[in-house]
């Protein structure tokens, strides 16, 4: 916890201090209203004491209690600014941190936990600031403060509010020794609620076609049962802890009483008035002490989960990425548009064996070289290296030249065109989705932005559209169809304009006509870009300058379309599985 709360600005602990100045008047204030109390008790029993003393007495009292409410609101003002601000600051901390993550990171926190992490565990520190900033500096003072008050005052009631205070640290000891760990526990419960729950709604479609409904719900329901369990528990356990607290309070007024009435009872008649407003005023600070611990307790509540929370948050925050920048902005002279993969080999994180292995060869600029071979070969794996998604185990990569590693990430990213197997769509416009990012360069016109939609065949459906460049996609691109998808993919790296067009199987979605007048409109587009692409389609390839064909994460066949079905068995087979043979001959 205080590891996070080094990431308190200098303003926020001045705020913190300005706090600390009005709990102190708040306690002073408090710890006042006995005092008066007492006074003016003395003055209703002793006889000819004047109505005015008393009501000046009372207006004090009055005064010390309007003090004490404006001190707290001052302090409640400055909690929740702190804590708001603070929390705001950590989610975009969070958020920027993940934005830097490879796929590597993302992978071993897991999409849900980052989002908890990102929230939940947010909301649960920021809690924790507004309270306790509150009662975890005023509980302490309040308790020092208030016990050398009574000190002194009669060592009977001193036992008596000591004997209560030690049956409560022992009551909360051991209620917390049972419910702590399971405090630890809610926050990972909660994770799996967000797995769950995400999973299902990502999935609708097919939990409704598979009428997956009941299993899912299960699934949900376990999850569900396992968080409401432990909420169950550690709430029974604050159930019995808060009527205990009040009822020991009670209990040691009362104590205070009864002693005070046999101490009166035993006393001369002088000295009674005396005893008598003592064990007023006692037994007001000791209920003051009471409420202090307490106040403890609620921190207690609260402590334990916030901790969790706040490692957690630490955990991603100081993680460092295993993808660090280099420095260069620029490739070699004369090496513009060329890749070069030298004898590359790469294992996923945790995985026993490689997925590649020892992969060589190199792309010419405006070459278009194409990668074939079955599912599973590693050919998503092979082009996800180019941007540094992950990173070779062995060997290098050179992108114009020079090593990806050496390049900063920003200026990588800048020359290449990046379409996914699966194309995403962000909520906004159709036009803020083919010009979404930045690639070192003007922003696109919409002239830009209208010809890239028109290179990846999509003006005809963009154009029916209400709005047309201004239509709504929705998150995910769940209002337009898997191929319109596709083809607002294939314009968003249009429109960047990049050196390398890397197409991940992003023609799959596409019929064969479209497939094919993309495709020529895309080389007329790209001229003198280098094209890599990743296709199941032999038809997709046929005209690539060099083919790759790979099975299980290694070359076996490299050349153009007629040299392979010459050399290689396994592209030929793939060739014969696809074409006719006038296809294939021609
Ligand atoms: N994140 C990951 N962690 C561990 N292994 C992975 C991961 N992603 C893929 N793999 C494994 O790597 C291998 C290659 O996967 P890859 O996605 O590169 O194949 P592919 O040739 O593109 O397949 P497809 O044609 O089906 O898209 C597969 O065996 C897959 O199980």
């Amino acid at each position: 916890m205080l590891s996070i709360l080094k990431r308190l600005k200098k303003a926020e602990w001045l705020q913190v201090f300005a706090s600390l100045i009005f709990i102190v008047a708040q306690v002073w204030l408090d710890l006042k209203l006995p005092d008066y109390m007492s006074e003016i008790t003395r003055l209703t029993q002793v006889p000819g004491s004047e109505m005015a003393d008393i009501w000046a007495a009372g207006a004090k009292m009055l005064v010390c209690a309007l003090g004490s409410l404006v001190s707290a609101v001052a302090v409640g003002f400055f909690a929740a600014r702190i804590a708001a601000s603070f929390s705001q600051r950590l989610r975009s901390l969070l958020f920027s941190k993940v934005d830097s993550f490879s796929m590597e990171e993302i992978n071993r926190f897991s999409t849900d936990s980052l989002i908890t992490r990102s929230t939940n565990d947010i909301t649960q520190v920021q809690m924790l600031i507004t309270m306790g900033l509150q009662m975890l500096i005023k509980a302490p003072i309040m308790v020092v403060w208030a016990i050398t008050k009574i000190a002194g005052k009669g060592y009977e009631w001193t036992v008596a509010t000591g004997v209560a205070v030690g049956i409560m640290v022992v009551v909360i000891g051991t209620i917390m020794m049972f419910i702590m760990p399971k405090f630890k526990k809610m926050q990972s419960l909660t994770d799996s609620l967000n797995r769950v729950t995400r999973e299902n709604l990502t999935g609708l479609r097919v939990v409704r076609a598979y009428n997956a409904e009941n299993y899912q719900e299960e699934k949900f329901e376990q999850a569900n049962q396992e968080l409401t369990a432990t909420q169950l528990y550690t709430n029974r356990g604050m159930a019995i802890m808060m009527p205990m607290m009040t009822t020991l309070m009670s209990g040691l007024s009362l104590a205070i009483y009864w002693i005070g009435a046999n101490l009166i009872n035993a006393a001369q008649a002088m000295d009674r008035l005396t005893i008598f407003s003592n064990m007023v005023v006692f037994s007001s600070y000791a209920v003051q002490v009471i409420m202090s611990f307490m106040m403890l307790v609620m921190i207690f509540i609260l402590l334990p989960r916030a901790s969790v929370s706040a490692k957690r948050i630490n955990e991603v925050l100081e993680t460092k990425p295993v993808i660090i920048d280099g420095d260069k902005k620029e490739g070699k002279m004369g090496a513009q548009g060329t890749i070069e993969f030298k004898n590359v080999s790469f294992q996923y994180p945790g995985a026993a064996d490689c997925v590649l292995e020892n992969i060589s060869f190199q792309a010419g600029k405006g070459e278009t070289v194409a990668f074939i071979g079955s599912t599973g070969s590693g050919k998503s794996t092979l082009i996800s290296l180019i941007p540094r998604f992950y990173d070779a185990t062995e060997g290098e990569i050179l992108v114009d030249g020079v090593n990806v590693k050496d390049y900063t990430q920003e200026a990588l990213h800048n020359k290449i065109g990046y379409v996914p197997q699966k194309a995403v769509m962000f909520r906004g416009t159709v036009s803020s989705n083919v010009a979404f990012g930045d690639n070192g360069k003007k922003k696109p016109l919409p002239e830009e932005i209208k010809s890239a939609v028109r290179t990846a065949q999509g003006s005809e459906f963009v154009e029916n559209m209400e709005h047309q460049y201004e239509a709504e996609i929705a998150q995910g691109g769940t209002n337009v169809s898997g191929g319109q998808k596709q083809r607002l993919a294939i314009a968003r790296a249009v429109c960047r304009k990049p050196e390398i067009y890397i197409f991940d199987d992003s023609f799959s979605a596409l019929d064969y006509k479209t497939d094919r007048v993309l495709r020529s409109a895309l080389k007329k587009e790209s001229q003198g870009a280098t094209s890599l692409i990743v296709a199941q389609r032999i038809g997709t390839i046929m005209d690539a300058d060099q083919i790759i064909v790979l099975d299980e994460g290694k070359i076996v066949g490299k050349g153009t379309h007629r040299e392979l079905l010459q050399t290689c068995s396994v592209y030929r087979e793939i060739a014969m599985s696809q074409l006719s043979q006038e296809e294939l001959i021609s």
